[in-house]
This record gives structure tokens, C-alpha cells and sequence, in this order.
């Protein structure tokens, strides 16, 4: 079976072509911000990304014809379990109404419905962004009318679960895991038995990563959103894309603010600390959420690259649970797995629910 497996980013696309769990090839096209802009909204780029699609199986010679299936990233749709998605007209439909908010992953199963069409294969999505598993009580916040929401890189971190699963002989149905996804965002999400039954809004809650802010002080918080100095717009940037590490050492990569550390910078020093110190806090208040019953801690996403961060939060947390570092993320390999456990009959697609 081939499988074409699609993964749109703010400013690029990855492509990889697999043959059942080969991969054939793995290519990022990079997109200039001059043409992302060009665009009103995230879902009028799927024909300019569909062609850029097309160039570069062109230039890898691997004609489209070739694919028994197609799967892109799923984006933020209504909250659903995690799973692989059969991507119909209404599924289609509700990721260009992006329910959830925009989101570039939101572009992953239109182009790929538009590819899989011209060809007459399946589509697919898997374990979008939008994975909500969390049980009612995860879900309150203290304000009715403001309930906590499940947004998290669920699809690497399912993939990493099936892995450490694999690696101990064993099922992601029988393992307690407490994963930490750390990367430009950080989920942090105990995994009971495969479910993830809840989880820091990667978007808006938790500790602070590498551009967002995580949980803040919400008084003050509202206090700077009515102290006139920011439109909303640029409050959401702020916390989105300029918090963070980024907010206080203006930079958005762990390796830098890292060689800043070595060569003595205490500052660069601290917020690292405070990173690892949030993630680790994270972990333990997740500890309690499976009463303490942690097969493994994994740490997996770009971050954990770093000796000085896995070793820094494993000191806080190692009590619990022996930790297990899985650097980097497999999207792409957990995108082309997902569509394959359904052609091959191991799994039934699931049905969005609109
Ligand atoms: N050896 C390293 N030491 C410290 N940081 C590293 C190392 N290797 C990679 N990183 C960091 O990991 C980041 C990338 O992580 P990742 O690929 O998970 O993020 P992303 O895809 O941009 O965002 P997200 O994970 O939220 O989707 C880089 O920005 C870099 O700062
Ligand atoms: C909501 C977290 C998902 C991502 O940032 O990719």
C-alpha cells in the first residue's frame, strides 16, 4: 500500500511518500511570507498549496496515480476522540469553517480531499489537534461559561505512546503515560489506558514554551487587555506567538537560549529553568490525574533534543515514574501509520460528527 501523507505548517508543507511503513521520501517546501499573505484566511491557500504539492511530486518523478490513500494533518474541528478520520464533504466542509479557530493544520484534509478525489482514493486525517478525550471533570475551570478545552499535538504524542508500547511489549490500551510534547508549543497529557483524559490547552494553558505564554495571572491579564495599549488582535499575538521564551530573551530557539546558558548568561539561565521547572510541575499535577499510577514518563518534541532540559526536568520528576526521551516529532510517519491501520483493515475509519 502507498500512502501520501500531508502536513501543513504556518510556512511550509511536509510531503512523504511511504510504501506500507517504508518511507520513500520526506520533503518540507518552504513557503515565502509574501505568498502565505497574499491569502484573507488560512483556507483560501489549499489551491496554491495543492499546486506547490503536485510541483514536488513532479520533481521526486512519484506520479499522484501511484497512492492507494492520502492523509493530511487534522486541524481544529469540534472537539472528537482520537482516531483516523474518513474526510467526506462534511468534514471538508468544517475545516474551511475552522470551528475551532485557523489553524494551518486546518489546510491538511482539504488538500489532501482535492488530491484523493482527482485520483479516486481514500482520505484521511488522523488525530487532529482538536483530540478531546478529557473525562467532564477535566473540563471545568472555574467559570461556566468559559470551559477548558482539549488542543494538543495529540498526534505525535499518540504515536510516541504506541512506540514506548511497542518497545515494552505491550498495548497503548494497557499503559498510565504522562507525555510532554515540547516543541514551538507544549502539551503535557496523562494517557489512561489509550485516552488522553486531559491535557493543558497547548494554546493557552500550561507552562510556557518556546512563543506562547501558557497559564497566566488572570487578573492582570485582564488588566492589560483593557489598559487600551493593545487591539485584541494583537493580545492573541502576544500570547501566541511572543510569549514565553521569546517574550523575555527575544529569541524562539531552545539551542540559542541554551548557548547563551553555557557561556554564562544567568538571565538565559533562568527562563530555561523556568521552562523546565513549569513542564515539570505540569507532569506532577498529571501524576495525580492517574493517582499516581505511571507506567513511564516520555518526553518527546523538538526540545527534548536537549540534554540540559530532559536532564533538568527528569531531577523534578524521575520520583514518579522512570522517564523516557523520544527527541523530535514522527508526524509524518504517525500521519502515513494512521491511514495504514485503516486500508489494511486493523482499524474502521471514524465519521465526523458535524
Ligand atoms: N538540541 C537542542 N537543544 C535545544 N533545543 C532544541 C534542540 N534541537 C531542537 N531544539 C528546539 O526545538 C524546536 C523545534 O521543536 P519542534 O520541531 O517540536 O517545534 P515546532 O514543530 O516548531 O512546534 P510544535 O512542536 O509546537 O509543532 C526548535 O525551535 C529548537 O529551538
Ligand atoms: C495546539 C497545539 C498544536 C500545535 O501547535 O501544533
Amino acid at each position: 500500500m502507498k500512502v501520501l501523507a500531508i502536513n501543513p505548517g504556518s510556512t511550509s508543507t511536509k510531503i512523504a511518500a511511504y510504501a506500507n511503513e517504508t518511507c520513500l521520501w520526506n520533503q518540507g517546501i518552504e513557503h515565502s511570507a509574501s505568498e502565505i499573505n497574499a491569502f484573507a484566511c488560512v483556507g483560501d491557500q489549499y489551491k496554491y498549496r495543492i499546486a506547490s504539492v503536485l510541483k514536488l511530486l513532479e520533481e521526486k518523478g512519484t506520479p499522484l496515480e501511484c497512492f492507494d490513500g492520502i492523509v493530511g494533518r487534522g486541524g481544529l474541528l469540534n472537539p472528537l476522540v482520537g482516531g483516523t478520520y474518513l474526510v467526506d464533504d462534511d468534514l471538508v466542509r468544517a475545516l474551511h469553517n475552522a470551528p475551532g479557530g485557523e489553524h494551518a493544520s486546518n489546510l491538511g484534509g482539504i488538500i489532501a480531499y482535492h488530491l484523493g478525489r482527482s485520483i479516486n482514493v481514500p482520505v484521511y486525517i488522523v488525530d487532529p489537534v482538536s483530540v478531546d478525550e478529557m473525562e467532564p471533570v477535566a473540563r471545568l475551570s472555574g467559570l461556566p461559561e468559559l470551559p477548558r478545552m482539549s488542543q494538543s499535538h495529540a498526534l505525535n504524542m499518540k504515536a510516541v505512546a504506541r512506540k514506548v508500547a511497542l518497545e515494552r511489549g505491550t498495548t497503548y490500551q494497557d499503559l498510565n503515560l504522562i507525555i510532554a510534547h515540547l516543541g514551538g508549543g507544549i502539551s503535557v497529557a496523562p494517557h489512561c489506558k489509550g485516552k488522553m483524559i486531559d491535557v493543558n490547552n497547548a494554546n493557552n494553558e500550561g507552562p510556557y514554551s518556546l512563543e506562547r505564554c501558557g497559564t497566566l495571572p488572570a487578573y492582570h491579564l485582564v488588566k492589560l487587555c483593557f489598559s487600551g495599549k493593545y487591539t485584541e488582535k494583537e493580545v492573541v499575538t502576544k500570547l501566541h506567538k511572543e510569549g514565553g521564551l521569546f517574550a523575555y530573551l527575544g529569541i524562539k530557539d531552545g539551542r540559542i537560549a541554551e548557548k547563551r546558558m553555557n557561556e554564562g548568561d544567568l538571565f538565559a539561565k533562568l527562563i530555561l529553568e523556568g521552562l523546565c521547572y513549569q513542564v515539570a510541575k505540569e507532569i506532577g499535577a498529571m501524576a495525580t490525574v492517574l493517582a499516581g499510577e505511571v507506567d513511564h514518563i516520555v518526553l518527546t518534541g523538538g526540545l527534548a533534543h536537549s540534554e540540559y532540559i530532559t536532564q533538568e526536568i527528569a531531577r523534578r520528576v524521575s520520583f514518579i515514574a522512570p522517564v523516557r526521551v523520544i527527541p523530535g516529532e514522527s508526524e509524518m510517519e504517525a500521519l502515513a501509520l494512521g491511514a495504514l491501520r485503516v486500508l489494511n483493515g486493523q482499524e474502521n475509519a471514524l465519521t465526523y460528527e458535524v
